[in-house]
């Protein structure tokens, strides 16, 4: 092992959070060093955000062409998923990280490469190809590992070729038979997404519903579009077993079995916190994730940013709380973190946006609830829309102090639209002054304004 070296701050994972930190107290003049194990980036540009939402937008262009007939004309759509493969191929440089690394070098921040963990307060040891490194951080580490794809139990399932994340992003062809495991927001946007490039997708949800964590009536929306495209949507059902064999998957369902060519498991993430060094630090080797004060503090010269504070598993938020952390690092007016009006954005068609509390959450946080809905069809722009309008925008109320809590707007562009009423939640604006906006005829946010004058308030 190597003498150790002093430097100010250690960052230990350069994602979203991380990289975000190492630069910018870097440009402050902090002697920074950022450890990483693979590519500096992380998850979302290159087996996250950016190529799922390359291959949604190539996705999405197939369903409005299948709308021509009925709308416009004529067209004849022959997907092909290789122009969405070679855009996620060059917007990820094949998987090369100098359109990262390059610049944090830039910026002074010392890479070194390798796999990290924690060796006491304000300690790091990196295993590298040349040996062990200790670095010592006068002011602190800022963890911010991130999360792996998870999957379950399933007999049958570990040691079987299926993908992740990490592999559908490669995909250059869809199968013809495609079996997604888990409907959250990574099933769901790719399962619509690869149906709309012609896989025949089977979605297997164990939960009621999909998109469980978000209202019903989004999940209602998105499974009623996804059964109208030809989408085996089949919510509270466990897969039995799972084998592979003549390049098949078989997958065994209380009274059935489904055949597919592939296999995409998103059914979770478990973050990355196994063998880090956390007991060295004071906290739990076991625990799911590292809790954070409202400045990002874990402990004794140590912050936390991003996936593995369990915050919200958002690339923004990591961004957000790594602002934070950069102020709290400095000492300058550390703003307080604050997830009232927490968004997140499914990139279904629908577009599911959602801020804030859901009714369900609000009702069991003692809130005094209202809701107003409005169905997206209904809207006049809804109806202009035509097909390809499911939709629904549900505000909820807090009816002791007249302000929102929680809104989802479920419609194209709906996370778009969800930001009037991310604002009205984050600034606390009362429904009485949100009633008296001008809403532009004909946009979707009308159907915002419908919601709003149905509350009971
Ligand atoms: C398919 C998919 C689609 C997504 N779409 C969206 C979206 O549209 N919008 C959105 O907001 N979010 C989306 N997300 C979530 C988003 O990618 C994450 O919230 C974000 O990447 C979290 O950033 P992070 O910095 O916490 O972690 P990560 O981006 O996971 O980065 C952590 C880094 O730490 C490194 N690391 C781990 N352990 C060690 C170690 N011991 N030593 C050194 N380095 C280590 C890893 O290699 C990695 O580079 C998506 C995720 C997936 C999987
Ligand atoms: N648009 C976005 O912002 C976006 C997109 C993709 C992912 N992400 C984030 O990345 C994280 C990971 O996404 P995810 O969708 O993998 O995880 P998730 O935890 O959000 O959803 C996993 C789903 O799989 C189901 N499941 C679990 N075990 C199962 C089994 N054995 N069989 C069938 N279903 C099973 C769960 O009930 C759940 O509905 C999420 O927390 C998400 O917020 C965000």
């Amino acid at each position: 092992m190597s003498a150790p070296v002093e430097v100010d701050i250690v960052v230990l994972g350069l994602g979203a959070g991380g990289e975000h930190v190492a630069i910018k107290l870097a440009r402050e003049g902090l002697e920074v060093v950022g450890v990483e194990k693979d590519l500096v980036g992380g998850e979302c540009p290159f087996w996250g955000c950016t190529p799922s939402k390359l291959m949604i937008r190539g996705a999405h262009v197939l369903a409005e062409a299948r709308h021509v007939d009925e709308l416009a004309g004529r067209a004849t759509v022959e997907p092909d998923l290789a122009p969405t493969a070679r855009r996620i191929r060059e917007a990820n440089h094949d998987w090369s990280d100098d359109g990262h690394s390059l610049p944090l070098q830039e910026a002074g921040v010392r890479l070194v490469r390798g796999a990290g963990r924690l060796d006491g307060p304000g300690r790091v040891v990196v295993e590298t190809t040349d040996g062990a490194r200790v670095y010592v951080a006068r002011r602190g580490v800022v963890l911010a590992t991130g999360t792996e794809a998870d999957a379950p139990p399933v007999p049958g399932l570990a040691g079987a070729p299926y993908w992740t994340n990490k592999e559908v992003v490669h995909a250059t062809a869809a199968p013809a038979r495609l079996g997604v495991l888990g409907g959250g927001p990574i099933g769901a946007e790719l399962a619509q997404a690869f149906a709309r490039f012609g896989s025949a997708v089977t979605l297997l949800e164990v939960g009621r519903r999909l998109l469980g964590p978000e209202e019903p009536e989004a999940s209602e929306a998105v499974t009623a579009a996804f059964t109208r495209e030809g989408i085996d949507v089949r919510a509270g059902v466990e897969v039995e077993r799972v084998e592979h064999r003549a390049g098949e998957f078989r997958l065994s369902l209380p009274g059935g079995e489904v055949v597919v060519d592939e296999l995409l498991v998103a059914t979770g993430r478990r973050a990355n916190l196994h063998g880090i060094g956390l007991e060295t630090v004071g906290l739990d080797p076991d625990a799911g994730r590292v809790e954070v004060d409202e400045h990002l503090r874990a402990g004794d010269r140590l912050w936390a940013v991003g996936d593995v504070t369990g915050e919200g598993p958002f690339t923004h938020v990591a961004k957000y709380q790594a602002v934070g952390v950069v102020a709290d690092v400095l000492g300058r007016g550390v703003r307080p973190a604050d997830y009232r009006a927490l968004t997140r954005v499914t990139f279904t068609d629908p577009e599911v946006g959602a801020v804030g509390l859901t009714e369900q959450q609000a009702r069991d946080a003692g809130v005094d609830v209202r809701v107003g809905l409005a169905d997206v069809p209904r809207s006049s722009r809804g109806w202009m829309h035509g097909p390809g309008n499911e939709g629904v925008v549900k505000v909820v109320a807090d009816a002791e102090r007249g302000v929102l809590v929680g809104g989802t707007v479920v419609a194209p562009y709906g996370g778009e639209v969800m930001g009037l009423l991310s604002t009205a939640i984050h600034a606390e604006v009362p429904v009485e002054v949100l009633r008296g906006m001008h809403f532009p005829f004909p946009t979707f946010q009308r159907a915002v304004e419908t919601a709003l004058r149905r509350l009971d308030l």
